[in-house]
Formats: structure tokens, C-alpha cells, sequence
């Protein structure tokens, strides 16, 4: 019980140590301030040959929009150009640079103040900029921007991402690029180091709800890559990471996997029958994107995948939130990891269909509640494969236990005694077969149950004259078998003898009466070659001697090859 409440402290402790250091790089996002800017759509009959000297002499001005949210958002295909401003000058001094931010597969040209040609921005591709984080496109704004200069923006749609504009001081984007930095790595360091346990875990155990748990994480990992273009500088990243089917991919195979491993932790198919055959349909769509992204790229794949992810989501809630109700650990576990990705998953897909206006690090919120899941669901499992073996250790003991006495029974004692034997190496192991005298007469005038409690308080009394490493057990009706590895047969006599002492000299107090008992033991060492047979019938042997020569006595096993025999009374 003690255990089990500090166990329990050690998880919540990492629980909460992951969420302050989730809530550190967020504040640290949310108390970014830049400079203010206004972001015009510029509308165009023919926006893929706009002459760009004309629109920056302010003569296609008339083609400007009101002014909107700083976020651009294009469907794929589409060109779309934007004319930034700022209500105040923005200063060199300050060496400002504009940010877009998650970018990305989109590619940005800028033309800005000071600049003739374009500045090209990009994740991927010879346009990446190795001095920023991958977090936005960063682009040097270095005469600042004086009151009436305008920077212009062309985009061609490849991801209907939005992309939040800032325009920021270089000193505040190398903080936040620090920040972002730091808390990609421990997202994606608690994700790698938990995928590599569930694997180690799969292996040690044989368990497969570990393997579809490790694959669910390292199919997220590569997502939040993909994604946050965190490997865009590897050689082949943009060709792996940069196009809309490896996402269809890995997001098609991650939801298979977490439904997999979701199903078998929940035991769905044992609790929940209907959730778990609805769930197989949320699996199958999402095995469908997978598998079609792996041969060609198609738009049906990214519906089947949305569709399998928001009902493989709202099943596994369903299903977790009714066993949680019924107080089912798992359950608990499921609906706790679930319901902080869920939260942040809706805020995010509603902030990208522009129902809200989504602060930047939301996103960021996203991966850490993914971690955060990861981990609940890492310890959850742990915990449930805990209790498995509880539950296999406490059956295996009920299983060589003795009810009675608490000791071991028949098998117990001899499975035990033939470990001993061969963990001996044929010699120096000495047993005491230990049988009650005139047991029957007990029985016959008191009655079973004080024949019981008599049984029960020689099996202690005996039980409490042996080492830490000698074994007891229950042989039969009146009969206990002692094992005392590494004893020599003098000193398993005067062990013996102690047993027979500790019975005899006291009488044994059931209730009102006092019962006189005594014990009859019969010693054995063992010789080489013996097997659990040979020494209990030594032993038995011996016991005879000792019933024969009057009860209440110790006899120890003649060895032939030297002759040695002992008794004492
Ligand atoms: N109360 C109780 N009695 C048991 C149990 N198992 C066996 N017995 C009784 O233990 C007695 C064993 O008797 P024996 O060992 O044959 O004979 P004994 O009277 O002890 O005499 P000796 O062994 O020759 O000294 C029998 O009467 C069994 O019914 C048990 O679990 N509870």
C-alpha cells in the first residue's frame, strides 16, 4: 500500500514537472511583443504577372483591400500578394526583421524597403535560412520601415496553413528562436526516448500493445518533423519531409498505430464490443491514406485521413470517458491523456479555419500536449503491466501456497527443494522431514478445527528456528518437509533438535485447552547424484528410526559410504 501511494507521487511529480516545463516557453511566446503592422490583401485581375516596379511605385494601390488580421492563409495553387505597413516607423536601430510564422512548405518572395530585387524565403530548399529556428521565415528588414514604405509580399499556396505575421526586433526573434528550440528538443527528446522504451519493453516482455505504442510515437515524431520542419537541413529532408503526402502517410499510419495500441490497453474488445468495431473503421480509413499515399498522392486521402482521425478520436474518448466513469484505471488513464490533445487539436483546427484569431503558440501547445499524452499513456501502460505481473505473482504464490499453514505446499516444497539440489551441486544440503506425533487421537476427542489450530501454531513454532534462506513446507496431513541449503548434517540436527525443543517445550494453548505435542524428525544430507526422491526417502527412513525409537526424537539419515547415523531424544 505504501508502495503503491509513492509510486503514484512519482508519476504526478513527472506530470507536473512536464506541465511547468511545457507552460515556460509558452509564456515566454506569449510575452513577445513586436511592432504593429497593417496587412492589406492586394485584389489583381492576373496575380501570377503583376508588374512589381508599377505596384511598388503605389500605382496598382487602388487594387488594395481593407486592412486584415496579420495571417495569410491560400488554398494550394492560388498566388496571393499583400502590402505590409506599420501605423508607427519601425526603426533600423532595432535591426526589425518580418516573421511568417509555421510555414511550412510555403515559399514567400518580399520585396522590402531598401532592397531592389526580391528577398526569397523558404523552410526547405536552397532558400532555407540556417540562422533561425524553423519556427517562421525570417526576413531582414534593413532600413526598418519609415512611415508611408511599404513591404510587399507574394505567396504561392502550397499548404493551407496559416502563417501569422510579426515584425520583431533581431534581439527578440534569437530569444524566442532560443526558447522554441529548446522546447522542440524536450518534445522530441521525451518522444524518441519513449518510443525506444516501449521498444526495449515489447522485447523484455513480449507485450504488443508496446510495439503499436512505440510506432504510434515514432510515426508522431516524424509528423512533428515533417510538420515543424525540424530536420529541414538534413541532406534529403525536403525531399522525405516537404511534400502533403509523407503527411497523409505518417498521419494515416500514427492513427492506425494509436488505435491499435488504444484498443489492446483499453481491452476494448473485452469491455466496449460495439466502440471497439466502430473504432476498426476509424482504423481502416486511416490504414486507406496510408497505404494510397504510399502509391500516389490523391485528395481523398487527406478526407479519408481527417475522417479516421475525428472518429477514431471521439470513439477513444467515448470509450475511455464511460470505463472512467466506471472507475476503470485505464480508462482514467486514456481520458486524461486524451482530453488536454483534444482541447488543443479543436483550438488549432478552429484557429485554421479562421473561426478564431489563434495565438502563435498554440501550435507549440499541441506538440507538448502530445508529449504529455505520450507520457500518461507511457505510464499508464507501465502501471497495467505492473498489475499483470501482481496479479501472475499473487496466482503462482496462491498456487504453491499452502491454505492452511501459509507455508508451501506439497509441490511448492518439492519444486523448492529441487532448485536447491542442483543450485548444491550434490552435496552440502541437508532436509528434515518432520512429522507430529499421535495427531490422529488430536483430531478424534477435540475435533478438526483444533486439530487445525494445532497444525497452524507447530507450523510456526517450527517455522521460527529456521535461517532466512532454509525453506519449509507442507507435506502432507501431519507431515513438514524442511530444506536447509549449504548446512552440514551436525549442524541440521542441532537445527532439528531446536524444532523438536521449541514444540515440546511448551504446550500448545488452543482456546481453553493446553495440548502436550510432540514431533518425530528424520535428517538427510544430500550426496552427489541424488534427486528430490532419494533424499525424502532418506529422510523418511529416518523419521522411521525416529517413530520406532519412541516419537519425540531426531534421527539423522545413515550415509552409507561413511557410516554416520545419529540420534537424539
Ligand atoms: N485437523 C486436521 N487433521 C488432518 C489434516 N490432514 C490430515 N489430518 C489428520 O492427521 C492425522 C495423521 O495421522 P497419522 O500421521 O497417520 O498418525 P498420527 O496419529 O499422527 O500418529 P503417528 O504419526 O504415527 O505418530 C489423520 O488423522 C488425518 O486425518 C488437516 O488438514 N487438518
Amino acid at each position: 500500500m505504501g508502495m503503491g501511494i509513492r509510486r503514484h507521487r512519482a508519476y504526478w511529480s513527472g506530470v507536473w514537472l512536464l506541465l511547468v516545463l511545457c507552460a515556460w516557453p509558452l509564456a515566454a511566446a506569449a510575452t513577445s511583443a513586436g511592432f504593429p503592422l497593417v496587412l492589406q490583401p492586394l485584389e489583381v485581375a492576373d496575380a501570377a504577372g503583376v508588374d512589381v516596379a508599377a505596384l511598388r511605385a503605389g500605382r496598382l494601390d487602388g487594387g488594395l483591400k481593407p486592412a486584415v488580421a496579420p495571417v495569410i492563409q491560400l488554398r494550394q495553387g492560388e498566388v496571393g500578394w499583400w502590402r505590409i505597413t506599420s501605423p508607427v516607423p519601425v526603426p533600423a536601430a532595432e535591426r526589425p526583421q518580418l516573421l511568417l510564422r509555421s510555414p511550412f512548405v510555403n515559399r514567400v518572395q518580399a520585396w522590402v524597403p531598401g532592397r531592389d530585387g526580391p528577398v526569397h524565403a523558404a523552410l526547405y530548399g536552397e532558400h532555407a535560412a540556417p540562422t533561425h529556428a524553423h519556427r517562421a521565415l525570417v526576413i531582414e528588414l534593413p532600413q526598418g520601415l519609415p512611415a508611408g514604405a511599404a513591404v510587399w509580399l507574394r505567396m504561392e499556396g502550397r499548404s493551407a496553413l496559416p502563417m501569422q505575421l510579426a515584425i520583431e526586433p533581431l534581439a527578440q526573434v534569437h530569444r524566442d528562436d532560443l526558447a522554441y528550440v529548446a522546447w522542440r528538443t524536450l518534445v522530441l527528446s521525451v518522444l524518441v526516448l519513449l518510443a525506444v522504451l516501449a521498444f526495449i519493453f515489447r522485447i523484455g516482455t513480449g507485450e504488443s500493445s508496446f510495439a503499436w505504442f512505440g510506432g504510434m510515437l515514432c510515426f508522431a515524431v516524424l509528423y512533428l518533423v515533417a510538420v515543424g520542419g525540424d530536420a529541414r537541413l538534413l541532406p534529403g529532408a525536403e525531399y522525405l519531409f516537404s511534400t502533403t503526402r509523407a503527411h497523409v502517410l505518417v498521419g494515416g499510419f500514427g492513427v492506425v498505430c494509436s488505435n491499435l495500441f488504444q484498443r489492446s490497453y483499453l481491452d476494448l474488445p473485452g469491455k466496449l464490443p460495439g466502440i471497439d468495431r466502430l473504432l476498426w473503421l476509424g482504423t481502416a480509413l486511416s490504414a486507406s491514406c496510408g497505404i494510397g499515399a504510399l502509391v500516389a498522392s490523391a485528395r481523398w486521402q487527406i478526407l479519408a485521413g481527417n475522417l479516421g482521425l475525428i472518429l477514431s478520436s471521439i470513439l477513444l474518448l467515448a470509450g475511455s470517458t464511460i470505463l472512467a466513469l466506471r472507475g476503470d484505471r485505464p480508462g482514467r488513464v486514456v481520458m486524461a491523456s486524451w482530453l488536454p490533445l483534444m482541447v488543443f487539436t479543436t483550438l488549432v483546427a478552429t484557429g485554421h479555419m479562421g473561426l478564431w484569431d489563434a495565438p502563435p503558440w498554440l501550435a507549440q501547445g499541441l506538440a507538448g500536449s502530445f508529449a504529455l499524452a505520450s507520457l500518461l499513456l507511457a505510464i499508464g501502460l507501465a502501471d497495467k503491466l505492473l498489475e499483470l505481473r501482481r496479479d501472475r505473482d499473487h496466482a503462482s504464490a496462491l498456487a504453491v501456497a499452502d491454505k492452511l499453514t501459509g507455508l508451501l505446499n506439497r509441490s511448492g516444497i518439492e519444486a523448492g527443494l529441487r532448485q536447491a539440489l542442483q543450485a548444491s551441486g550434490g552435496g552440502g544440503l541437508c532436509i528434515a522431514f518432520v512429522d507430529l506425533d499421535d495427531f490422529k487421537p488430536v483430531n478424534d476427542e477435540y475435533g478438526h478445527g483444533v486439530g487445525d489450530q494445532c497444525l497452524r501454531i507447530v507450523s510456526q513454532r517450527v517455522r521460527n528456528q529456521l535461517r532466512a534462506g532454509d525453506l519449509i513446507g507442507r507435506y502432507g496431513g501431519d507431515e513438514f518437509l524442511v530444506v536447509l541449503p549449504a548446512t552440514p548434517l551436525a549442524e541440521a540436527l542441532a537445527v532439528a533438535e531446536r524444532m523438536r525443543v521449541s514444540v515440546r517445550g511448551r504446550p500448545l494453548t488452543i482456546d481453553q485447552l493446553r495440548l502436550r505435542a510432540s514431533l518425530s524428525i528424520g535428517v538427510a544430507e544430500s550426496m552427489p547424484g541424488d534427486t528430490v526422491e532419494s533424499l525424502v526417502e532418506r529422510a523418511d527412513a529416518a523419521l522411521y528410526v525416529s517413530k520406532q525409537g519412541g516419537r519425540n526424537r531426531v534421527s539423522g539419515a545413515a550415509r552409507e559410504e561413511a557410516g554416520l547415523a545419529g540420534a537424539s531424544a
